[in-house]
C-alpha cells in the first residue's frame, strides 16, 4: 500500500444509504411503541442499515481482529508491564483465559488474534503470524515506524478485515493488545488535537499515578522532536504510532469501503478511528462507538472528535473487550426491530400526534 492506493480507496467511500435507513425508521414508527422510545437502538439499526445498504440489515457473523504489537518507548518507563506481557497475554487470548476470550466466546463471535510486530514471537496452531517488526522504535529518541513500516501495517489491517468480509463476516470489532500502546494512543490524540499531552495521557494498565506525569513528559518530548503534522495520519503514525493501530486503521478503512460496520473498543482503537477519520470523515459513518473508556482523557477526545459510545461501563481493558461486551444490546435491538409488532397487527391505536 502507499499514499496512491489509499487514496484511491478512500475515494470509493460512499455516503450511507438514506433510503435504507428512512425505510428502517418508518418501520421503527410503525412498532407497538411511542414514537423514538427505544432511543439510540433505534438509531443504531438505521445506521448498520445504511451502512449494510439494506432495510434488512443482519450481523450473523461477526469477527474481533486483534491486533498485537510492542512498543519501543516502553524502555522510558511508561508502562508498568514488561514487554513479554504482549506475548503472554497473545498466548492467553488464544488458549481462551483472557476476557476477550471469554466475552467472543458468549457472544458467538470469532476471534482472530494477528501478531502485527511482537517482541516476542509466540508458536500457538491459532496465531495469525504478520509481524512488521520486532516492536516499534522509541519514539521519544527517533520515529516509531517508517512510512514504508505504516504503510504495511494499514495494508494488514485492510487485508485481513477484506479477507473477513469475503467470508460473510457482518461485523468487525477492532482489539488490540500491546504493552506501551496508551502512550501511542495519549499521543496520538495530542498530536491530532494540538492538546497538551498531560490532559489525555492516564495510567493505562496500571502505571502508578507519580509516573503519569513523566509519561506525559514522554509524549511531549517525541511531539516536539518529530512535530508531525496533524493534517497527515500517515505522518503522526510514523511518528508516534505503533503497527496494531495502524493496522486497526486499515480495518476501518476496509469497513467503510465495502460497506462493513465497525465496532470501536476504547481508548486505542478511539486513537485509530481518529485517524481513519483524518483519512476521510466519511469513514466516520461506518463505525459505532461501543463504549466510553475509563482512561483519563477519553472524555475531552470524544467531545473533540463528537463520537458517542452507547455505553459506559468504566472499562479500560482494551483487548476488544468493550466492543464485544455491547453485542447483545445490538442483538436485542434487531430482535425488537424483527420481531416487534406493528400497530396494525397488534390492534393497538397508534400514537397521535
Ligand atoms: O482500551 C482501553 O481503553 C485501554 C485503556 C488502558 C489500557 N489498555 C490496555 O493496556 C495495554 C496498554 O497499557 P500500557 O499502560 O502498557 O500502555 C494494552 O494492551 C491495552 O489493550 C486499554
Ligand atoms: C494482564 C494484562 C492484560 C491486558 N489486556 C490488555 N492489556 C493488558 C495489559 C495487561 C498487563
Amino acid at each position: 500500500m502507499n499514499r496512491e492506493v489509499i487514496q484511491t480507496l478512500l475515494e470509493k467511500i460512499q455516503t450511507l444509504d438514506l433510503d435504507s435507513m428512512n425505510s428502517i425508521s418508518a418501520r421503527w414508527d410503525s412498532l407497538t411503541k411511542p414514537p423514538e422510545s427505544l432511543g439510540t437502538l433505534e438509531r443504531l439499526v438505521s445506521q448498520l442499515g445504511g451502512i449494510q445498504r439494506t432495510s434488512h440489515p443482519q450481523i450473523g457473523k461477526r469477527t474481533v481482529l486483534c491486533f498485537a504489537a510492542d512498543h519501543g518507548v516502553v524502555a522510558e518507563g511508561v508502562s508498568p508491564s514488561k514487554q513479554i506481557v504482549t506475548a503472554e497475554m497473545v498466548r492467553n487470548f488464544l488458549n481462551g483465559g483472557a476476557a476477550i476470550s471469554v466475552l467472543a466466546s458468549c457472544t458467538n463471535t470469532a476471534l482472530k488474534v494477528i501478531d502485527a510486530g511482537m517482541v516476542h514471537h509466540i508458536e500457538h496452531p491459532l496465531i495469525i503470524q504478520r509481524s512488521i517488526a520486532c516492536g516499534t522504535a522509541n519514539m521519544r529518541v527517533e520515529r516509531a515506524m517508517t512510512e514504508e513500516q505504516v504503510y504495511q501495517a494499514i495494508e494488514l489491517g485492510y487485508l485481513t478485515a477484506v479477507e473477513e468480509i469475503d467470508n460473510s463476516c457482518e461485523l468487525l470489532i477492532t482489539g488490540e493488545m500491546g504493552v506501551g500502546n496508551t502512550t501511542s494512543a495519549s499521543a496520538i490524540y495530542a498530536a491530532l488535537t494540538g492538546m497538551n499531552a498531560e490532559s489525555v495521557t492516564g495510567n493505562g494498565a496500571g502505571l502508578p499515578e507519580h509516573l503519569v506525569k513523566h509519561k506525559a513528559r514522554v509524549i511531549q518530548d517525541a511531539l516536539f522532536l518529530h512535530k508531525p503534522n496533524s493534517d497527515d495520519p500517515i505522518d503522526v503514525l510514523s511518528a508516534v504510532g505503533g503497527f496494531e493501530l495502524a493496522a486497526m486503521c486499515g480495518v476501518m478503512l476496509a469497513g467503510a469501503v465495502y460497506g462493513c460496520p465497525v465496532l470501536v473498543d476504547g481508548f486505542i482503537s478511539g486513537a485509530s478511528a481518529v485517524l481513519a477519520m483524518k483519512l476521510n470523515p466519511l469513514i466516520k459513518e461506518y463505525l459505532i462507538f461501543s463504549h466510553h473508556s475509563g482512561e483519563s482523557g477519553f472524555a475531552e477526545i470524544r467531545q473533540q472528535f463528537g463520537f458517542v459510545p452507547l455505553v459506559d461501563l468504566n472499562m479500560r481493558l482494551g483487548e476488544g473487550t468493550g466492543a464485544v461486551m455491547i453485542l447483545p444490546l445490538i442483538d436485542n435491538a434487531l430482535s425488537c426491530y424483527y420481531k416487534m409488532a406493528t400497530f396494525e397487527e397488534a390492534g393497538v391505536t397508534e400514537v397521535e400526534l
